[in-house]
């Protein structure tokens, strides 16, 4: 079992409180084995039986497939569950559910719920009216909803939808509105409905005019003559017959109202926590896991510095949703790992005469109700960096990862493209950094970032807190961020700029400025001269013709600067500054007249209305299923996360894994492929190459023109060349990267472009779909309009959910095989 060694905590020597990590699952009692601290919570709940590296535990899992493996990365909410938590400071012996107990928790160290109640998703739903202490009647309305409305195709990522919106309802006080349920639903992804029927079957449960649902219509009796009866809507058929076209029958989908469900039921019905976990002292935790790793939770700081003088090269870990990442996806290698989420004085959010203090483990979305708070009780003028936080904090990631990341999670990882680190720059913070011996010091927010993912921090040091100043009268302070979507999504470029000014004589004097940027160079970037510039001039159109034009020479992106979009990403800098200048100007008195009306618009805040769609079709009525909406067999087993997929299927005992040996080159000879590093692996049970396939090497789903595993040359990276089987998933993805292949580079043609001008095309270009006679068209006459150019457009990568994988087996000696396959 895990415990902490006591030589590290005397206080503990005497103690007798159990030193085991506990959580409950959907109400039953797990202890968490000692040597497991390289697990997920995801790999836990979803494992029927634990098996180690080459090690089986014996370990028993709980085999709750119902989450799923998505992305891995904390990007598509396939693995969302619900975490309760217990309110220490309200000292109320009962639960409430926060919205931010929704975690991630492919993405967090098992042991990190140690004093919480997970509460997965899975079973039927009458199994889980038993297993679960929550009101399970508005789980079912919510899975009904989804299954009724067509929420789920492959419905590969409805048990996480179903739970982020569960989360929801159960922590609101009220009905959520529209907006809240969109906003709780950026952080899950479906790559088949196109989210229509999803918000359409959560909308029942918003506080909004549910007319759709109810059919109690709140437009006048002309109006409601175009509400079509098939889509709800207003719509072109006209039609208020349900015999018409584009006409839904008797027997569709009547989505429940929220009157129906009975919404106030699961306000009124508390939830409970387990009566142990709120006894229970909470104790420092020592686990290890596979390979050496060691996991702490300290509960001091104290002994959170102690550990890190012990071990200069341990990680500090809170939300993990880097750190996970680094160690999964990047595959680095981290011996000691210690969690501070329990520390007290990194979890501080204290407001000060001067500003406010935000303790390095405090999670986004704490911060985020905090500055909420602060806004409405502080005079306006002192909030302004504030005001800007929560609008970067509203468009950072997704809620799942908002609560669970940290503050100075996001400061140390220094990403280039981090949302906060222009913001905690421009708006003058400071940073209180802390070393082993508890000397403390404190730097500049403008001054910590050194270059890519390096920070003003000693092994030996850690960051303790940061201090947001309040501003003064006639500072102003605004975020910017360009993705390539609005939710969800890193930046292209994003950045925080302030200005202070000062009135005399009735025209506007900068006194100071700061401006800062992410996405244009290795790290978060001040603009420098631009600052210098700006300090001591008048706040006119002038200037702002002549800062343009400094900035432009100060943020400098080379032709060939990682990222690409160079262009668009130097216009986008000198374009915040723009909007930054007409939204300043605009409070200004004496400057707001000079604003052409043509440039108002630059400063309106992007404002995404709620979704609305709708779907016109024509019922067909065969007398059977075929032309009329059905809710699908599959339904009601994805709802409830009954469907299995290739993925949920347990292996059985001597299961092997297998992993694709890749090229890594774009076109290249294979000179050599060596496998002896492989085969001495952990696990390792064989290697099989072209020369191992015992029947034509050749596939392809008509013309068999593609290699299985390539043989002597390989055209693109990722191009398979081979299989590694292990014993267990991991230990194959790791022999397979030390499958040593030896190429000879070959010339490789990488766009369109290259492949023209070299004369290489398809062999089979004769087959081509050709409809009319474009050059007749266009000397017609007849086009209204002729548009020519070029236009490039790169791959799309797919954000990708359910996982490629197969399950294979043989009968009958071998002489018959089985495979279960996703598609
Ligand atoms: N996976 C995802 O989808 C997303 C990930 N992120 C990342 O998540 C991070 C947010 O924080 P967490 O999950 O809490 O990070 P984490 O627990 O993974 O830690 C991130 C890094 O910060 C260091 N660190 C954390 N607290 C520290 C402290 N007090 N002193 C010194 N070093 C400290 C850690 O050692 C680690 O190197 C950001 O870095 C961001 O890049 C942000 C948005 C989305
Ligand atoms: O500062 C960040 N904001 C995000 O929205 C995001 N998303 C992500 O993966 N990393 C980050 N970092």
């Amino acid at each position: 079992m895990g415990s902490l060694k006591n030589d590290e905590n005397p206080q503990l020597q005497t103690s007798k409180v159990s030193y085991e990590p506990l959580l409950y699952v959907n109400g039953v009692r797990r202890v968490l084995p000692d040597g497991l601290a390289h697990l997920t919570l995801l790999e836990y709940l979803r494992a029927k039986l634990i098996m180690g590296h080459s090690t089986f535990f014996g370990a028993k899992g709980i085999g709750l497939t119902g989450t799923k493996l998505g992305c891995g990365e904390g990007g598509c909410g396939a693995c969302t569950v619900m975490v309760s938590s217990y309110d220490e400071k309200s000292r109320k012996c009962f639960l409430k559910m926060f919205f931010q107990t929704l975690c991630y928790q492919c993405l967090l160290s098992t042991s990190i719920f140690c004093r919480r109640n997970a509460c997965d998703y899975s079973g039927r739903i009458g199994k889980l009216q038993e297993s679960l202490y929550i009101c399970a009647l508005n789980m079912k309305s919510l899975q009904e909803s989804m299954a009724q409305a067509h929420g789920s195709q492959c419905g590969f990522c409805t048990p996480g939808f179903v739970m982020s919106m569960y989360a929801l309802l159960r922590s609101s006080q009220t009905p959520p509105s529209e907006e809240q349920i969109e906003e709780c639903l950026a952080g899950n992804l479906c790559r088949c409905t196109g989210y229509r029927p999803i918000v359409d079957a959560f909308r029942v449960f918003a506080k909004t005019n549910d007319m759709l649902y109810t059919g109690i219509s709140s437009v006048s009796p002309e109006e409601a003559k175009s509400i079509c009866p098939s889509t709800g809507k207003p719509c072109s058929c006209n039609s208020n017959n349900v015999n018409d076209k584009c006409v839904v029958g008797d027997n569709r989908y009547k989505a429940t109202s929220y009157d129906e469900v009975d919404g106030t039921k699961y306000t009124e019905k508390e939830l409970i926590f387990p009566p142990e976990l709120l006894l229970r002292t909470a104790t420092p935790l020592s686990l290890t896991g596979f390979g050496g790793l060691m996991w702490y939770r300290p509960l001091t700081l104290q002994h959170a510095l102690d550990l890190k003088a012990k071990y200069p090269d341990a990680k500090l870990i809170v939300g993990n949703s880097e750190v996970g990442i680094e160690m999964r996806l990047k595959r680095l290698q981290y011996r000691v790992l210690v969690s501070v989420t329990h520390v007290p004085e990194l979890n501080v959010l204290n407001v000060k005469d001067d500003g406010l203090e935000i303790g390095a483990a405090v999670r986004l979305s704490d911060l985020l109700s905090v500055l909420r708070k602060v806004v409405t009780e502080r005079d306006v003028h002192e909030t302004s960096s504030c005001r800007a936080l929560i609008e970067q904090l509203k468009w950072f990631a997704g809620t799942q990862i908002r609560n669970a990341a940290s503050i100075g999670g996001n400061i140390c990882t220094a990403s280039p493209i981090s949302d906060l680190n222009p913001l905690w720059m421009a708006v003058g913070a400071n940073f209180r950094i802390i070393d082993s011996k508890g000397n403390s010091r404190t730097t500049l927010a403008e001054n910590f970032f050194l270059g890519y993912r390096k920070v003003d921090l000693a092994s030996s040091e850690i960051l303790l807190s940061v201090f947001l100043p309040w501003n003064k009268r006639f500072e102003y302070v605004k975020e910017f961020k360009q993705s390539h979507r609005r939710d969800d999504d890193i930046a292209i470029v994003n950045a925080g700029l302030r200005i202070h000014l000062q009135e005399t004589s009735e025209i506007w004097v900068v006194a100071d400025a700061s401006i800062a940027y992410g996405g244009v160079a290795p790290c978060s970037l001040s603009a420098k001269k631009t600052k210098d510039f700006l300090i001591g001039k008048v706040w006119d159109q002038n200037l702002l013709q002549d800062a343009l034009k400094v900035l432009q020479n100060d943020i400098i992106l080379k032709e060939d600067a990682p990222g690409g979009m160079v262009e668009f990403r130097k216009s986008l800098t000198l374009s915040f500054f723009f909007k930054f200048f007409l939204w300043v100007s605009h409070q200004l008195d004496g400057v707001k007249e000079s604003i052409p009306a043509s440039h108002l618009s630059a400063m309106q805040p992007v404002h995404r209305p709620t979704i609305t769609g709708s779907q016109d079709y024509e019922i067909m009525k065969h007398g059977t299923s075929v032309g009329s909406p059905e809710v699908h067999l599959s339904a009601k087993l994805q709802v409830t996360g009954e469907a299995e997929y290739a993925d949920d299927i347990q292996l059985p005992l001597n299961g092997l894994h297998a992993a694709l040996v890749l090229s890594r080159k774009p076109h290249a000879r294979i000179l050599s492929i060596d496998g002896s590093e492989a085969m001495s692996s952990p696990g390792f049970v064989g290697l099989f190459l072209a020369k191992d396939v015992p029947a034509d090497n050749k596939i392809g789903p008509v013309v068999y023109d593609e290699e299985l595993f390539a043989t002597d040359y390989v055209t693109c990276v990722g191009q398979v060349i081979g299989v590694v089987v292990a014993d267990t998933h991991e230990n194959a993805k790791t022999a397979a990267r030390k499958v040593n292949v030896k190429y000879e580079d070959l010339p490789a043609i990488l766009s369109i472009k290259e492949a023209i001008n070299a004369g290489s095309f398809h062999p089979n270009t004769e087959k081509c779909l050709i409809k009319g006679d474009v050059d007749q068209c266009f000397q017609s006459g007849q086009c209204d309009r002729i548009i020519e150019g070029e236009v490039h457009i790169g791959g799309q990568e797919h954000f990708y959910l359910e996982p490629h994988s197969s399950l294979v087996w043989t009968l009958d000696g071998g002489n018959e095989v089985h495979m279960i396959s996703s598609t």
